[in-house]
């Protein structure tokens, strides 16, 4: 079956389909948006059901839901339910209430530049529509396709990524770019789903990744439940872990890429990247092409989200420092891509990143 018939089916059935992935964090359920809490995992499974676009944006502020590409697809759906609650409360003047729910929704989290992709791609099309006629099913449409449109993005980095692994190789990741983080499937984690099928990758180091444990808490959780042979680790090994030689390549995700190709990932990454360049392991960042930031020229003009000093003063809400101390808490940093050797994206891989090499994926993908 086509994609293009494949794409109507799902959106017909108003559905994304399941046998191409694993988990899915995102749901469109009997015309609400349903979010695996990700807070509570690995411990419950708990799943939130939404009806309202501004109780949407808290939940990814909150991270509920979290990930670049799981953000802007959760965010898509949740302009469907502004245009829902929209047509209802003000009829053919529908797309006056549109600015409000989605300036919070873009405002949620500063730095992964797929939640204002997302957003932009779904405000062109609302523009563009009737106000006479009732926009909740042409919106769906399109928060499908973007859904379902990141899922096969992640299986073709998947397949892009993992033929530059060697076979029996270790490799190491940060955070959770996984199913979790995305559509399904993951960016990093497709990557390294799609290796371990290949025979490729043997093991994988799981960095803990605090202070919010999403390596800890998601990235082994996604593993293990698909009998990856993984181990986790604390942040501070991960230096010897390297310098141990048993690891080929850090392969993490990202938030927002600019123009020259600097990358803003989980905070740590930066630090990984300086010590894979001192013990020649490859680094490479997988990220669909919604990822890339072409407006902007380099990482320093990325903004980077500031958290709570909680998230690092307390563990599983217990208070680990001393009460008073001051905590400084950015959730990303930037990675010159000086660092980094690929950048896979589903339009292709740069190798050596720079603004040529990226130039010449923009002009490949023709953006
Ligand atoms: C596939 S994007 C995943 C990306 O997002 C994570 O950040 P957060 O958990 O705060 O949303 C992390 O930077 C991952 O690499």
């Amino acid at each position: 079956m086509d994609a293009v018939k494949q794409s109507l089916l799902f959106v017909i059935g108003v559905s994304v389909d399941k046998t191409k992935t694993s988990i899915q964090p995102v749901e469109w359920r009997d015309g609400r948006l349903c979010l695996l809490d990700q807070r509570r995992l690995p411990a419950e499974t708990v799943w939130l059901t939404f009806d309202d676009a501004n109780t949407v944006a808290h939940a990814i502020h909150d991270m509920v839901v979290r990930g670049a590409p799981a953000i802007g697809i959760t965010a898509a759906y949740a302009v469907v339910l502004a245009a829902r609650h929209a047509w209802n409360i003000a009829g053919v003047n529908w797309k006056q209430a549109m600015t409000a729910p989605i300036a919070r929704l873009e405002a949620s989290r500063p730095t992964a530049v797929n939640l204002k992709w997302a957003l932009d791609k779904m405000s062109d099309l609302y523009l563009a529509l009737p106000d006479e006629q009732a926009p909740e099913q042409q919106l769906l449409e399109l928060a499908v396709q973007i859904h379902q449109s990141d899922i096969e993005a992640n299986h073709q980095m998947g397949r892009l990524g993992a033929e530059l692994i060697e076979t029996g190789s270790q490799v190491m990741t940060h955070c959770n770019a996984g199913a979790l983080a995305t559509g399904g499937f993951g960016t990093a984690l497709g990557v390294i789903r799609q290796g371990v099928a290949e025979g490729r990758i043997e093991h994988v180091h799981v960095n803990e990744t605090r202070p919010w444990l999403q390596g800890a808490r998601l990235t082994a959780w996604e593993l293990l439940n698909e009998n990856i042979a993984c181990s986790l680790n604390a942040d501070v090994a991960a230096a010897s872990l390297m310098a141990s030689g048993r690891i080929s390549w850090i392969i993490v995700g990202a938030d927002r890429i600019a123009a020259n190709g600097d990358v803003a990932n989980k905070i740590g990454t930066y630090g990984l990247a300086i010590l894979a360049k001192y013990h020649r392991i490859g680094f490479m960042v997988v990220a669909p092409t919604s990822t890339i930031d072409w407006q902007l020229s380099d990482g320093d003009l990325i903004p980077i989200e500031q958290r709570s000093p909680a998230e690092v003063t307390q563990l599983a809400e217990k208070q680990i420092a001393p009460e008073g101390i001051d905590a400084v808490n950015p959730a990303f940093d930037i990675t010159p891509a000086s660092l980094i050797d690929v950048i896979v994206t589903e339009a292709g891989v740069v190798r050596q990143p720079t603004v040529e090499t990226m130039k010449a994926l923009q002009n490949g993908r023709n953006m």
